[in-house]
């Protein structure tokens, strides 16, 4: 079948999504476009149903739009990592949704897929993605927009243990959530010290809290540390944040200090892989998914993904 496939998170935005796809759903059908629709059911089940549908449909399918967060799209890359010649379309309906942002996709969906609609056929840019190796593994997964290891993946992690999250995303406050989950993080998290190899030279970090690798332009909404990425020029740039007290990693994050203060604190590289190591296991996450623990080795997959924006 010829049209638009849609993967729905029903779970994204804590029901957003679902009032997103009526809204988008009534447009599709206005203009008479032929689509089919799948619910995702379980975390990690939007790659399988990426997969599926790319390889049963084969040659016909031209488009796969994502309807969901961060977690969704980055399921649908890794889904289609081996389908580059599938365009992949983004309608952003997830509660934090750095990805749409950072790549600068219409938030409303109504224009979003009207976008959608007028790109498919038409030669869209491919976009990198950042492919990382967890332990001594030799397959990889992908990240479209940044991953990040240390006291950033803890927080994230935290935010979903919050009791009151899904009272204060009805409210509209995800931020209170953010801010209650990083204070519960800092108080107790113990920097680490990391061993980065960049091309070959390894550098030790004595107290690192955290360390982000982007392929996309923004990353963590609230983690407000500068990134000059941009996920078509074949570099991963990778801030390191370390040897700050509580008090300035308060400033770096909140007041968005990106290194003007504190130069010699936040190190900033650009590269095409990248490997760390640390003395003790730290959480890493991708695309604010949860994905495992140092060490980690990552580079840059130069022109991988076919996004429509
Ligand atoms: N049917 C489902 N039930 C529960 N969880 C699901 C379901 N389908 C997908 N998921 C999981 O929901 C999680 C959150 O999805 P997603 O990141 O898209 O939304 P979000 O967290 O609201 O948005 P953002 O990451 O932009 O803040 C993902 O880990 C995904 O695997």
């Amino acid at each position: 079948m010829n049209g638009l496939f849609f993967i729905i998170n029903p779970s994204a935005g804590h029901g957003k999504a679902m009032k997103v796809w009526k809204k988008v759903k009534r447009e599709l059908e206005r203009k008479k476009v032929l689509y089919r629709s799948f619910y995702t059911e379980y975390p990690g089940h939007a790659e399988i149903l990426a997969r599926q549908v790319a390889t049963i449909q084969n040659y016909h399918l031209k488009t796969i739009v994502g309807v969901g967060g961060d977690g969704t799209i980055h399921e649908i890359v890794n889904g289609l990592s081996s389908f580059q010649q599938i365009q992949i379309g983004f309608l952003s309906a997830g509660s934090g949704n750095d990805f749409a942002r950072g790549f600068k996709l219409p938030t409303h969906p109504v224009k979003a897929i009207r976008l959608i609609i007028q790109r498919i056929n038409k030669p869209i840019t491919q976009y990198d993605l950042g492919e990382y190796r967890l332990g001594g593994k030799k397959s990889g997964q992908y990240f479209i927009n940044h991953l990040g290891i240390g006291l950033q993946a803890d927080v994230q992690k935290e935010v979903e243990n919050i009791p009151i999250k899904k009272l204060l995303a009805m409210l509209k406050m995800e931020y209170v959530t953010f801010i209650i989950a990083f204070f519960k993080v800092l108080l107790e998290y113990q920097p680490s010290s990391l061993e980065v190899c960049v091309n070959g030279e390894s550098t030790t970090y004595n107290n690192v809290w955290f360390i982000t690798i982007s392929n996309g332009p923004n990353y963590q909404g609230k983690f407000k540390v500068t990134s000059n990425a941009n996920a078509s020029n074949g570099d991963l740039n990778v801030t390191i944040v370390h040897s700050i007290n509580r008090f300035q990693l308060f400033m770096v994050i909140f007041l968005n200090m990106d290194g003007k203060y504190l130069k010699e604190v936040i190190n900033t590289i650009a590269c095409e892989s990248i490997s760390i190591t640390s003395n003790k296991p730290s959480l890493i996450h991708a695309d604010g998914e949860i994905v495992g623990e140092t060490p980690v080795s990552i580079s840059i997959r130069k022109s991988r993904v076919a996004l429509i924006k």
